[in-house]
């Protein structure tokens, strides 16, 4: 991970020692680069603590249109009034890359000296209990604890390993040990919680952080964690918190990294600021996705607490509907929204457009377990065939979605459309065929059973059971298959009265590109010269409804063609008027986890 190289330094801290300490500092390759276009607009909202985050966001907005404009060719006609399709959607596209925040928030954190408290068992029947005062440690008590701690292990696949190449720290498990600090009672979890929630307006904001408690990790000299990724423990987990004692060390910063944001958080240098007449401790929350290590520790010991943090639903009592200040990219991204589908040209005949997630998420299972724990106990039987994320709905992941993936959905619900995450396979053709692959998302119910791959019922079967994707290339032409081409001869013969879920073609913008980190595989019996179990993968992809024109109770119910529409838009050829072919929300009723507005 390239943290260490030069940095442009956001002091990025919600303590006292902000402005001042470069101990915190992150990394952003596009940002940079848009930085060098328009200098003063950036960094309004990502580079300071959690005060600055609601003031109104002038430099953004002054700045705002030039970096949206900036993402349009240069023939872009430059009354937004006139712009075409395909220009909106570059818009869009670009409102959500500038709407990215970090996706970890990280500062020191004032607590009374009284939280600074940990008890721990000594293991074992002559054990004992001691105490370890972290206000002004001594530093053979910080030896005492890092002595009475096993090694820590860390998952890889199903397993959990002690390997100190990957890892080396001690672990004290939650029965051996009890701190006096409640991040909730401290502030701490409110200081990280409009970070980790961000993109999420009212009805989502509904939702709190819970921390769960659970390591005591001590990193003594030469102790480091290489890069990871945190295990999710459920599928309402959404990232982790490491509180950082302060027990005089040095080294051991954490980095982490998603996409193009880096950033390193030096804990020692924070606290090294603070004495006991000022305890505190530092802390780091991140989502379950950014990867991250731990440098090695120079001196001292690093004790941690580390959290697991959940989201949970809040109780309604307080629920302020319309509270959140929606910052300028993200508005910006709801008016291009609006614009494409008041755009009469744009899918006259509806479809939907795709977001590939910025994040990934943890796969749900039949049985409800994490992916992990499935693979402990998978038997590779028929049953199990089908691809289990996308059994029954994906309503789970409407309450987890991070970052700009709950911002897509909140915009579109500010526009009264509906959203739906789907998985999307790509479909394998006849070997001899010169037909193109097909995209197929997933119905609410895929199960792949005994396939017979040689005549290809795979591709077959897919196609019956979700709906194929019919993708507009980047220019914006649509692809458009009318039911009926030979493209889809092979769709007539499937055609055999068994096609639930299954659905005509849908017409489908790309706006964000699919990404490998949500996939899942799909077990599936296949019988070619000898049956064996195959497997298929499938991306996770949230998709918004765009409704054909005129369509009642939408929000183009008044959007109709005009003469001239008649004619195509050279770069959009989204719609002819095949009835047939239509993605309205008939076709999505027993979507449970649509949320229309
Ligand atoms: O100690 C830290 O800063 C991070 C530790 C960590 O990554 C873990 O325990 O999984
Ligand atoms: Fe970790």
């Amino acid at each position: 991970m390239p943290v260490d190289g030069p940095v442009m330094g956001h002091a990025t801290l919600n303590g006292p020692s902000a402005k001042k300490n470069k101990a915190f500092v992150t990394t952003d390759a596009h940002r940079r680069q848009k930085l060098r276009r328009a200098p003063a607009a950036d960094g309004c909202r990502h580079a300071h603590g959690s005060a600055d985050r609601h003031q109104p966001h002038h430099h953004g907005r002054l700045f705002l249109r030039d970096r949206l404009a900036s993402s349009l060719p240069p023939t872009t006609k430059t009354m937004p009034g006139t712009w075409s399709a395909s220009e909106h959607l570059r818009v869009l596209s670009s409102a959500l890359e500038l709407s990215a925040t970090l996706p970890y928030t990280a500062g020191v954190h004032l607590v009374s000296g009284d939280d600074l408290g940990v008890y721990y068992h000594t293991g074992g029947d002559a054990g004992e209990t001691r105490f370890v005062d972290f206000c002004a440690p001594a530093e053979g008590d910080v030896a005492q604890l890092a002595a009475a701690c096993a090694p820590a292990s860390f998952g890889l696949g199903p397993a959990d390993v002690l390997d100190e190449r990957y890892r080396k720290a001690g672990k004290l498990d939650v029965d051996k040990f009890a701190a006096r600090l409640d991040v909730a009672a401290s502030g701490i979890l409110e200081a990280v919680t409009p970070y980790l929630l961000d993109g999420r307006d009212a009805d989502e904001q509904d939702a709190v952080l819970v921390a769960e408690m659970y390591k005591l990790n001590v990193y003594g000299p030469g102790s480091f964690f290489k890069d990871h990724k945190d295990t999710p423990r459920s599928e309402s987990m959404i990232g982790s918190l490491v509180i950082v004692l302060p027990s005089p060390h040095t080294g051991g910063a954490l980095t982490l990294s998603h996409g193009s944001h880096t950033g390193r958080f030096d804990s020692s240098a924070l606290l090294s600021e603070h004495s006991a007449a000022t305890p505190s401790v530092a802390y780091v929350a991140f989502y379950s996705d950014v990867v991250h290590a731990v440098e090695p520790v120079l001196t001292g010991h690093r004790v941690t607490l580390t959290y697991n943090l959940f989201v949970r639903p809040r109780a309604r009592a307080g629920y302020t509907p319309g509270s959140r200040i929606v910052p300028a990219p993200e508005q910006a991204l709801e008016t291009a929204l609006r614009a494409l589908i008041a755009e009469p040209k744009f899918m006259r005949a509806g479809g939907l457009l795709a977001f590939g997630l910025s994040h990934q998420y943890p796969a749900r299972t039949a049985a409800g377990k994490t992916a992990k724990e499935k693979d402990k106990t998978a038997a590779d039987t028929i049953d199990n065939a089908g691809d289990e994320l996308n059994t029954g709905s994906h309503a789970y992941l409407r309450g987890v979605l991070k970052g700009n993936d709950a911002r897509v959905r909140s915009a579109a619900s500010r526009v009264g459309l509906g959203s739906f995450v789907r998985l999307v396979y790509d479909t394998e053709e006849y070997s001899w065929s010169k037909r193109k692959p097909r995209q197929v998302m997933a119905g609410s119910q895929m199960e792949l059973e005994w396939l017979d791959t040689e005549f290809n019922s795979l591709s077959r079967a897919m196609k019956r059971r979700g709906r194929v994707l019919v993708a507009q290339d980047a220019a914006g032409h649509a692809g458009r298959l009318s039911p009926r081409s030979d493209d889809d001869e092979d769709m007539e013969d499937e055609d055999d009265g068994d096609a639930e879920g299954g659905g005509d073609p849908v017409d489908c913008q790309w706006v964000t590109p699919r990404r490998k980190h949500n996939e899942t595989a799909s077990r599936y019996m296949a019988t070619g010269n000898q049956a064996t179990i195959e497997y298929i993968y499938g991306d996770a992809v949230l998709f918004v409804v765009v409704p054909p024109l005129g369509k009642k109770g939408t929000p183009r119910e008044e959007v109709t063609p005009s003469e001239s529409d008649v004619e195509e838009d050279p770069e959009v050829k989204g719609g002819d008027d095949e009835e047939e072919d239509t993605m309205d929300e008939d076709d999505e009723e027993e979507d449970e986890d649509e949320d229309t507005e």
